[in-house]
């Protein structure tokens, strides 16, 4: 069975259409980026999506209501199904939400905490670098510790150029190339901006490392996953893996 799985997030919607071969066994057919913006009101669509004839869509989404709406009447319109959005729930696979209300939390967080936990139960720290930067702690036995929202790096640098007069900045050509103190306003932004972030992120992980050491455990797995996750994972120092997908992959956990 093919199934296209879609996460949208607050700047842009990544896809992919998988073949379900049942226990686990899943191949991804074709993938992509829709966006930034008000994809479902364009032209055309991937012409995958018509090619391979999904049977289901499920999907994540931390854009609101509206935006549900519309990618629900799109794509009913355009391969005739229903989306099934993936909501948080108390418990899902094993894990336990921390939040005291869990429909606040982002589903996209919650499902890559399932995706990491269905990877490997242990403990981790799952950073979701998007929009905006998410830090998730993931304890012993599938306890979900809570976690940090923190502006990403496109936020963080617009946020200065809106409410600063001379630290205006354009967007680098690659999003980190060095973490060198700068010596002009651009180097100085473009190599703070990451700093900030993985100075967040190793302090996060070396707070869940020493909760793991004193309860006994090995040290906890980092993972790293969104638009940025790529390019900060290489610039951090603690040992970390990049899961492009993990978002996507925690849909099959919540609609299997
Ligand atoms: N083509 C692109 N358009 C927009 N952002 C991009 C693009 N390629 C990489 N990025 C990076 O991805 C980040 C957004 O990540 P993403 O995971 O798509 O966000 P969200 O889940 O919030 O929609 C931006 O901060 C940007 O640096
Ligand atoms: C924090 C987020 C905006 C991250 O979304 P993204 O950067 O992927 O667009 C999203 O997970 C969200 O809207 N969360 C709701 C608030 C919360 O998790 O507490
Ligand atoms: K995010």
């Amino acid at each position: 069975m093919n199934i296209l799985e879609l996460d949208q997030g607050n700047t842009r919607a990544k896809w992919r259409l998988i073949t379900d071969a049942g226990q686990d066994a899943i191949r991804v057919i074709e993938r992509g980026v829709l966006g930034p913006g008000k994809w479902w009101l364009a032209e055309t669509l991937p012409a995958a999506w018509r090619m391979h004839a999904p049977q289901r869509v499920r999907a994540a989404n931390v854009a609101g209501a509206a935006v549900a709406e519309a990618i629900c009447a799109r794509l009913h319109g355009v391969l005739g199904l229903d989306v099934a959005f993936a909501r948080v729930r108390a418990e899902c696979g094993g894990v336990r939400c921390a939040y005291r209300d869990t429909s606040r939390l982002g589903v996209d967080r919650w499902l890559a905490v399932l995706a990491a936990f269905r990877r490997d139960p242990s403990p981790a720290l799952v950073v979701d670098c998007g929009s905006a930067v998410t830090l998730d702690l993931l304890g012993a036995g599938g306890e979900h510790l809570g976690g940090y929202i923190v502006p990403g790096l496109g936020l963080m640098r617009r946020a200065l150029y809106a409410d600063t007069d001379a630290v205006k900045v354009a967007p680098p050509a690659n999003v980190i190339t060095s973490l060198a103190p700068g010596c002009d306003t651009a180097e100085a932004v473009n190599h703070g901006l990451p700093l900030m972030v993985l100075g967040a992120v190793e302090r996060a992980y070396d707070d869940l490392a020493h909760r793991c050491a004193e309860e006994g455990s090995a040290a906890p797995r980092l993972l790293f996953c969104g638009g940025d996750g790529g390019a900060l994972a290489r610039w951090c120092d603690r040992p970390n893996v990049v899961v492009e997908d993990l978002v996507m992959e925690g849909l099959a956990l919540t609609n299997p």
